[in-house]
């Protein structure tokens, strides 16, 4: 075999050929033409992207030649939609989750048009998307914390004391990965910290705990699309929107509380990418202002959200949610009545693009 030209062909050699390569879609949220996708061409070529254009329906999305994909942009999201097209945030990445709906495979992969391959210290370019597989397929173990971390890691396991009886652990939903050089701060700590970046690569996967809540961050995030699909909706953010840059935020508080409830396992950590471009903090300020304030109440909301024994389903579940959120979250601000009901309006949209997943109504899945 002749030498691997670079880092990124040595580490394509060396791991598992394109795994799930037909059970899972990459979903790209774009305003720009997608040349970033030359570098991840090794790692990502093998697998079908569907790429949602947001902003201007008439602008071009130029993709690099030799990908297999589906772009849809907000005249496609209108017309397969219709009125429930609503629910799909304009001019805010939010609009990637109309890519989850659509999707008719078991996992996703999404991922920023600014985020490039890192590399580890050893300098081995990394695959993030097949760390973010390895999460997905091993369990997680939300019930009691390994202090060696992802006891199903290479070279780890359980640790003295580790009870027996909760060493299967449960189905991982969410692998959640990092981001070397830009991290994903709020503006605040942008504006006063603008030349930090991140250089630490931790070597650790981690299950966030039971009844833990964290900052879902959607630029490097995969999941099982079958186990948490229909909580992963990222809001009503971007145009005509009080508040932008907590879509993600949103979703995983959403999905972690509801995570909990069925006994599945959110995993944070290993893969990292590189983030190459910091927003302008000025912009990024105003769209966040409100989340900063208004999430002082949210939090201690979804701390107390208590989900019925009969939520069995992840639709159940969040029907349920946008319930506790209209009563609860509805006196904060009128938005939170509005975001209740583009809650149940995606639950909608979603079963009725997805029909067989509405009758995973028993909870039961597959
Ligand atoms: O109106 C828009 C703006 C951007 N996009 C696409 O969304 C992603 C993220 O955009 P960008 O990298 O410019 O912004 P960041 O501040 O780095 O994004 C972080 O904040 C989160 C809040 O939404 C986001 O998920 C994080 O990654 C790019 O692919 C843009 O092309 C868009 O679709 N619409
Ligand atoms: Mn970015």
């Amino acid at each position: 075999m002749n030498e691997p030209a670079t880092a990124i062909e040595a580490a394509v050699a060396a791991s598992p050929l394109h795994q799930l390569k037909d059970e899972l879609d990459i979903v790209i949220p774009t305003i720009r033409n997608l040349d970033f996708l030359e570098m991840w061409r090794p790692f990502l070529q093998p697998y079908h992207l569907i790429i949602v254009q947001d902003g201007d329906p008439s602008k071009t999305i130029k993709v690099p030649n030799g990908f297999d994909y589906e772009l849809y942009n907000r005249n496609d999201i209108n017309r397969i939609l219709g009125p429930k097209a609503s629910c799909i945030s304009f001019k805010d990445s939010a609009c990637r989750c109309f890519g989850y709906m659509v999707s008719k495979k078991k996992y996703i992969f999404t991922i920023d048009d600014d985020c490039f391959v890192a590399k580890d210290p050893s300098g081995k370019a990394i695959n993030a998307l097949e760390q973010h597989i390895k999460n997905l397929l091993s369990p997680s173990t939300p019930f009691f914390f390994n202090t060696l971390y992802d006891p199903f890691a290479d070279g780890a396991d359980f640790v003295r004391g580790y009870p027996f009886s909760l060493r299967e652990g449960v189905p991982t939903a969410v692998s959640h990965g990092l981001w070397l050089n830009i991290p994903d701060y709020d503006a605040p700590t942008q504006l006063v910290k603008p030349l930090e970046r991140n250089t630490r690569f931790v070597d650790a996967v981690l299950t966030i705990p039971k009844g833990t809540l964290f900052p879902m961050c959607g630029m490097n995030l995969a999941f099982d699309r079958q186990l948490i699909g229909p909580a992963m909706y990222f809001g009503l953010m971007g145009e005509g929107q009080p508040i932008g840059r907590y879509d993600d935020m949103w979703a995983g508080w959403c999905i972690k509380v509801i995570c909990d409830h069925l006994g599945l396992g959110v995993k944070t950590g290993l893969p990292y990418i590189y983030h190459s471009k910091a927003s302008n903090p000025f912009v990024n300020l105003r769209k966040e202002y409100k989340g900063i304030y208004w999430q002082e109440d949210i939090i201690p909301f979804f701390q107390q959200v208590v989900l019925p024994k009969d939520s069995t389903s992840v639709q159940k579940c969040y029907i349920e949610l946008a319930k506790q959120v209209k009563e609860k979250l509805g006196k904060i601000d009128p938005y939170f009545d509005k975001l209740a009901d583009a809650m149940v309006t995606w639950i909608q949209a979603w079963d009725g693009l997805n029909p067989t997943s509405a009758s995973f109504s028993n909870g039961k899945i597959g």
